[in-house]
Parts: C-alpha cells; sequence; structure tokens
C-alpha cells in the first residue's frame, strides 16, 4: 500500500517558491494499476519521484508498504530503492552493456552470486520477450526492445512496486500498446503494484484500474477510471477525455464542421496544415450560406486534442456526429 497524506514539494530559490506538488493525500492499494495524468509542469514527475525517495516532501508523510520514505535516512533509502523499480521515457540503459549485461546490473550491485544472477537474467529475457537478443547492444534495439530491457532490469530484484515516468511516450502506437500490454501481463502474473505517470489518455484506459488528475500540483479528480471515464467532474478531466476516440463500431470520431460563408480558405489552410480528410455534405444552408463537411477522426489522428483545438480557434464550428 502507498500512502500520501498531506505531501507538499515545494521548489524554492529564494526568489520564487513553486509548489510542484501541493497538500496531495493519496491512497494506492497493493496490486493496483495507478494512472496519475496531467499536462505538462503539473507536477507528476514530482510526484512519481518522492515514492522512491529521489525527491523528498517539503512537508507531509509518504509511505510505501509501510516505510516512511519521506524520512528515512540514505542508508535506509538504499535498502528500500531495490523494492522500488523504475522506468523511463529514454530507457537510461548503460550503452557500453548488452541485454543481458544491463539486465543483470541491478543485481550484480546488489552482490547476488553469480549463478543465481545467469538463472534470473534468462528468466527475466523470457519474460520480456527478448529471447534471441540476449548479446545485442541498446544501439541495435527498437525502442520497443530498449524498454523490455528497462523493465526487466527493473524487475530484478523482485521490487513490489514498479514506477513507470512516462514510459512509452517516446514509442510509436503500435509499440505502445505493446509494451502497455506486457505491463499489464506482468501486473496480474506477479500481483506487481505499478504507478505510472503520463499525459496520454490512452495508456489510462488501456490498463489503469485507477487514476488521478493532477493540476498545478493538486491532486483534482480521482477514483477507479471506469467511474472516472463514466462521470469526469473536473475541466481538465474533460479534456484529456476529449483525447479518446468516441467508441463507436470502428473505434473512430466522427464530427461536422460547419464553416460559415467566406471562410472556405481558413478551411483549404487547415486541411492542409492538419492534413485532414474532409468529405464535404451536399447542399448548403439556404438561410446563412454554412457549409458542413464530415470529418473523421480515427487510428491516424492518436491525439485529436490539438487538431480541434485548432478547427475551434478558427471560429469553425463543430458537432459530434
Ligand atoms: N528541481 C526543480 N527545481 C525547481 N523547480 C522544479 C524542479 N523540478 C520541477 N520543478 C517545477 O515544478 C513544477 C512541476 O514539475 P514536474 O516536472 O513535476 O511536472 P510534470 O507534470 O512532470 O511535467 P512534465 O511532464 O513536463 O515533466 C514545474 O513548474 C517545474 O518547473
Amino acid at each position: 500500500m502507498i500512502s500520501l497524506r498531506n505531501v507538499f514539494r515545494i521548489f524554492d530559490d529564494g526568489t520564487t517558491a513553486v509548489r510542484a506538488v501541493s497538500d496531495v493525500d493519496l491512497d494506492i492499494s497493493n496490486g493496483d494499476v495507478f494512472g496519475i495524468i496531467g499536462y505538462s509542469g503539473a507536477g507528476k514527475s514530482t510526484l512519481i519521484r518522492l515514492l522512491n525517495g529521489l525527491e523528498r516532501p517539503t512537508s507531509g508523510s509518504v509511505r510505501v508498504n509501510g516505510v516512511e520514505i519521506g524520512t528515512a535516512t540514505e542508508a535506509q533509502l538504499r535498502r528500500i530503492r531495490p523494492r522500488i523499480g523504475m522506468i523511463f521515457q529514454h530507457f537510461n540503459l548503460l550503452w557500453s552493456r548488452t541485454v543481458r549485461g544491463n539486465i543483470a546490473l541491478p543485481m550484480v550491485i546488489a552482490g547476488v552470486p553469480k549463478a543465481e544472477i545467469a538463472a534470473r537474467t534468462e528468466e527475466l529475457i523470457r519474460l520480456v520477450g527478448l529471447e534471441g537478443r540476449e548479446e545485442a547492444w541498446p544501439s541495435q534495439l527498437s525502442g520497443g526492445q530498449k524498454q523490455r530491457v528497462g523493465i526487466a532490469r527493473a524487475l530484478a530484484n523482485n521490487p513490489e512496486v514498479l514506477l513507470c515516468d512516462e514510459a512509452t511516450s517516446a514509442l510509436d502506437p503500435d509499440t505502445t500498446d505493446q509494451i502497455l500490454d506486457l505491463l499489464s501481463d506482468i501486473n496480474r502474473r506477479l500481483g506487481l503494484t505499478i504507478v505510472l505517470i503520463t499525459h496520454e489518455m490512452h495508456v489510462v484506459r488501456r490498463i489503469c484500474s485507477h487514476v488521478a488528475v493532477m493540476e498545478q500540483g493538486h491532486i483534482v479528480e480521482t477514483g477507479p477510471v471506469s467511474q472516472v471515464f463514466a462521470n469526469p467532474e473536473q475541466p481538465v478531466t474533460q479534456r484529456f477525455l476529449r483525447q479518446l476516440p468516441a467508441t463507436g463500431n470502428d473505434g473512430a470520431r466522427k464530427l461536422s464542421v460547419i464553416v460559415p460563408q467566406g471562410r472556405e480558405a481558413d478551411l483549404l489552410r487547415l486541411v492542409h496544415d492538419l492534413q485532414l480528410v474532409l468529405t464535404p455534405t451536399p447542399g448548403r444552408d439556404a438561410d446563412n450560406g454554412q457549409a458542413r463537411f464530415d470529418l473523421t477522426l480515427d487510428d491516424a489522428h492518436p491525439d485529436p486534442e490539438p487538431i480541434l483545438a485548432r478547427l475551434q480557434d478558427s471560429g469553425l464550428t463543430l458537432a459530434e456526429g
């Protein structure tokens, strides 16, 4: 169980004080896949780094499986950290070590006997699906394979918690889904608690059981994913949910774009800039000369939010369906 109470992390350089994490209360149960979502600067990285002592709270309590991380000594933290694995957006692999060497490293540092390291490394390679790539160097791997090495390395010392810091943000959509499925599988098979931070609602929808939405250091909304998705209360949550395609038969989101008379040139520019495919619907509204186009946002537009924002900023009207 992870439990935060009245947690603040304030960065104060003497002239300005930034409340990166502000009055946060949070409970994460063992075995959860817990997503923390927020826009850039919301405080996600600071919050996740509080969970393994890479950041210390300015005030408040951070407890992970009964251990108070906030006030632990460096020696206590060295004992706790192997129980909390972490993976990163840019993988953080050692370029001078092979796949096998990277995965074995945490066990070498922990002083695990050689034979045990060898057996556990092979087991981890199978778990993350890297058979046949054991002697490859990181530079010879795809992004997805690099993250598989990162995951295997994070699991080497049998942690109870896995922290994922934007772990799929550098990957293409298909590879993202493969890595998310792997994390989901590991959560089920090992009963590992996973805490991930992301700015993509797709990630939350695909693997999380619970979600917390962060804005300006605060957790503004939290709960089971099904509940938050069915009834998002905060505007920021509603904005994140608009990232997702409506769940039609084909998973695509269908919109109508209404173009006032005289604004056709604006529309053409947007179609060119955003590479949209718009289908004119026949006939023009006789009263006001508006034209109407159908727009389908599908897998070709994994993040429709900037497109919708640009269309709206241009004075065009959007309607669902
Ligand atoms: N070491 C630091 N010193 C000063 N300010 C910091 C420090 N680390 C973070 N901040 C500030 O704290 C706020 C929260 O940053 P944080 O990186 O936690 O947000 P985030 O949601 O993870 O954003 P991003 O996705 O861009 O990393 C920001 O205003 C940031 O500038």
